[in-house]
């Protein structure tokens, strides 16, 4: 495959357009289902779920999470921090409450957290602030038994961050036992100059400094035991797939706990979307992770 700094602008911006691989659906039409999914498992998970909606983890108007809590009078309660995708510019936490059904059914606490997106917020923003709230999270629920992360596309991004990130500078430092990355994205470099920056307004500088791909000796220290899975769509785009096995196989070279999911029958979307479903390959490994299964 030609290497990203070898391909015209059109195709690098084509390979990083996942609306246009799905085999399903048009692009528009896969966006909107996409959205319309999200909504709809939110709205189901909302209606069932026992929840403390907009609970503030920093001073910004942004700066909310909201919890899914499950009916359990068990001790051993494991909780997974949810960080939404869409490109650092579309969705929110309203959205992404939907994979909360089936994990609450298994006592898990499920928290989507909300940050600034573009162009409200910039890049080293997101990062604070998803690396705030997973601290928020862990002084609010010093009880659990077990943290766990999940992030799709920009979210995947935003979760190998937290996983990165040197907590010298935090109150704490949480202990996090897994992490599942969904179809993302781990070096910004070759959409820098792409259609997917321009709310973004991104220099090369923090390009760099926000890249998990340049950050893995740092993981390495912060996250040793930290299991991580790697998951991407087969219908994902092929710099999309490569994005996945580069990051996977840096992880593994420096000798971390990791696996690489490549998921069947999917594409970018309804890789996360099917989260709802109690039977999806998915959300079984997540359960299996916890020890719910
Ligand atoms: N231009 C992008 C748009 C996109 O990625 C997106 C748009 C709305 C909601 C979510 C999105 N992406 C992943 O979560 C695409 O081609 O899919």
């Amino acid at each position: 495959m030609t290497h990203w700094t070898k391909m015209e602008r059109d195709e690098l911006e084509r390979q990083y357009s996942p609306s246009r691989w799905s085999h399903r659906m048009s692009a528009d039409d896969v966006i909107k289902a996409h959205v319309k999914a999200l909504k709809e498992g939110t709205e189901q998970a909302r209606d069932l779920a026992q929840t403390l909606l907009n609970v503030p983890y920093g001073e910004g108007d942004g700066e909310k999470l909201d919890v899914y809590i499950p009916k359990t009078n068990s001790l051993d309660v494991h909780l997974v921090v949810y960080l939404h995708g869409g490109y650092w510019q579309f969705l929110s936490k309203e959205e992404s409450g939907f994979m909360a059904v089936p994990l609450i059914d298994k006592g898990v606490v499920v928290v989507a957290v909300g940050y600034d997106i573009a162009p409200k917020g910039n890049m080293d923003l997101m990062v604070s602030q998803v690396r705030r709230s997973v601290v928020s999270v862990v002084q609010q629920y010093s009880h659990i038994s077990g943290l766990y992360l999940c992030g799709h596309s920009a979210g995947a991004h935003l979760a190998a961050m937290v996983l990165s990130t040197d907590w010298s500078q935090y109150s704490i430092t949480p202990q996090i036992k897994g992490a599942f990355l969904v179809s993302g994205i781990y070096d910004l470099l070759p959409i820098l100059s792409t259609y997917v920056m321009e709310p973004l307004k991104m220099t090369e500088e923090v390009a760099v400094r926000n890249s998990p791909s340049k950050l893995v000796p740092q993981l390495k220290l912060s996250s040793s035991s930290c299991q991580i899975v790697v998951a991407v769509a087969e219908n994902d785009s092929p710099e999309f797939r490569k994005q996945s096995e580069e990051y996977y196989k840096a992880l593994e070279e420096s000798g971390l706990s990791v696996t690489m999911e490549d998921v069947a029958n999917t594409d970018h979307f309804n890789i996360i979307e099917q989260l709802v479903d109690g039977e999806y390959h998915l959300t079984k490994l997540l359960l299996k992770m916890m020890g719910k299964n």
